[in-house]
């Protein structure tokens, strides 16, 4: 039924003048893991952060589902790189993913009993329930990692972007977090296929 989730022409960044991106062009369909793969400093966190609109284009054009992201009301996770993060932020993991709701309850309204057993599977689902209570700055690395998967799950998005989520998770949680993800991208697909 038309648009893509996501489109990307010619998309060129840099930074104080300097180029570091130049003429990206890609297409992300309906329901389909998208990785992208480059050595360090290629540009994959610059392309995503422009993508969202955090960092301004020097030329191109981002559409999401037909329109520049910032038109959009659509819902959009976003998983930072976890060093972008400040970790000694005073907060406990649940939430960390409570955060996540906040988009769909919009500024005036509470999170309530609801907003919090939903935020509590998805930690079940990236399995940090245990840790719910948990200040975040006394995590490790990885669980850091999956709380942040679990608060961008939180967010029940039409469109995920996610910055290298695996860095840090041990082999095991990195298996139930592609199976997790595949499970997002079924679901995609029936409702696109069940619309077009
Ligand atoms: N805020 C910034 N100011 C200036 N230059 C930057 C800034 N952020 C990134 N760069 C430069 O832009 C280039 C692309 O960086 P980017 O973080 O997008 O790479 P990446 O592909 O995500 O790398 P990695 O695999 O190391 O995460 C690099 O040369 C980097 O040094």
């Amino acid at each position: 039924m038309g648009h893509s989730p996501l489109v990307v022409r010619d998309l060129s960044v840099a930074y104080q003048k300097k180029p570091v991106l130049f003429d990206a062009s890609f297409e992300v369909p309906e329901g389909k893991l998208i990785g992208i793969i480059g050595p360090n400093g290629a540009g994959k966190s610059t392309l995503i952060k422009a993508a969202l609109g955090l960092i301004p284009k020097l030329k191109g054009e981002v559409l999401v589902y037909g329109k520049p992201y910032k038109q959009q009301l659509l819902k959009v996770g976003y998983v930072p790189q976890r060093e972008s993060v400040d970790w000694d932020f005073p907060t406990n993991a649940l939430d960390v993913v409570m955060m996540g709701r906040y988009g769909r309850l919009g500024w005036f309204k509470r999170p309530g009993a609801a907003d919090r057993m939903a935020a509590m599977e998805c930690l079940d689902k990236v399995g940090m329930s245990p840790y719910a209570d948990r200040q975040i700055s006394q995590l490790s690395g990885g669980q850091q990692q999956r709380v942040f998967l679990a608060r961008a799950l939180a967010q029940d998005a039409q469109l995920y972007f996610m910055d290298e989520p695996f860095v840090g998770v041990d082999a095991a949680t990195e298996k139930a977090i592609i199976s997790l993800l595949n499970d997002l991208k079924r679901q995609r697909k029936n409702r696109a296929g069940g619309s077009s």
